[in-house]
């Protein structure tokens, strides 16, 4: 897998400021006076359980919300792009009109050419989407994303419907990705081990704060399987209400 250079120093620019935002639905309080800076080049997981507010937040801050300030205050530097579970690529636009899409003028062609070809589908610009794998419609769904240049992605479990040794592809193009445009990047997943293996800093989201904000220095130094990480899979597992006893047993949950 790529490897990604280094962890964003903490004085890097703030791509991405949330103040206090707070999101109700009916009585239901989701998102609770949430605070959170994210800096330029951060890769940040966020987890937290099944309807713990995670994609609320994400549209919170992709402005795809409205209704989501409860008076606090939102600020992101540069253009955002947002990856879906689902690639919403458009059915009856070639590969290369779908990247192309929403960018002014010809000469985007080339740059389109340019961005397929860096996630691996030159060749595949003419054809339609019906006849791509789930994975290389995320593909086109990523280089679309970054023909904005932009200077944060925020990603929606993008991975969450591809055969696991996809995912591991997919997770890869990320990082390469991520080393050659060094955007933030918010991704939310459900997946500890995506998480551990993609992000610089895991956050974990819980009644509608944030409980768990911690760096995540394994991938620079230990891949899967090391005792590092293994332990913070755990302590993040034991979060998310999963104990893992020991290697051979069982999972069990405790809600
Ligand atoms: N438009 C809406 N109207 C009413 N309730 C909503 C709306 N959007 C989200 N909710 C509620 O807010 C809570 C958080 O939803 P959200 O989709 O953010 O959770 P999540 O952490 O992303 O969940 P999952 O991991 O299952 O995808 C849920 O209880 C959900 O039912």
């Amino acid at each position: 897998m790529a490897s990604n250079s280094g962890l964003a120093a903490a004085d890097a620019p703030i791509a991405v400021s949330v103040r206090n935002l707070t999101r109700r639905f009916g009585e239901q309080t989701v998102l609770d006076a949430v605070d959170l800076d994210i800096h330029a080049g951060e890769f940040v997981a966020l987890l937290g359980r099944s309807g713990c507010g995670k994609s609320t937040l994400l549209r919170a801050v992709a402005r795809l919300d409205a209704a989501a300030s409860g008076g606090g205050a939102l600020s992101v530097s540069g253009q955002s792009s947002v990856l879906f579970q689902d690639s919403r690529i458009l059915p009856w636009m070639t590969v290369l009109d779908n990247v192309r899409l929403g960018t002014p003028d010809d000469m985007d062609a080339g740059r389109a050419r340019r961005a397929l070809a860096g996630v691996g589908l030159s060749g595949k610009e003419s054809a339609w989407p019906k006849v791509l794998s789930g994975g290389e419609q995320q593909r086109v769904a990523l280089a679309r994303a970054l023909m904005r240049n932009p200077a944060l992605i925020l990603a929606d479990e993008p991975f969450s419907a591809l055969d696991a040794l996809t995912r591991m592809r997919m997770q890869s193009l990320l990082l390469e990705v991520h080393a050659r445009h060094r955007p933030a990047v918010l991704f939310v997943t459900h997946d500890v081990d995506e998480a551990l293996v993609l992000a610089n800093r895991i956050i974990v989201l819980d009644a509608g704060r944030i409980h768990y904000d911690r760096r995540n220095p394994l991938k620079l130094s230990q891949g899967r399987g090391s005792s590092g990480f293994e332990a913070m899979r755990r302590e993040i597992l034991a979060l998310l209400g999963v104990r893992v006893a020991a290697a051979a047993d069982p999972i069990t949950t405790t809600h």
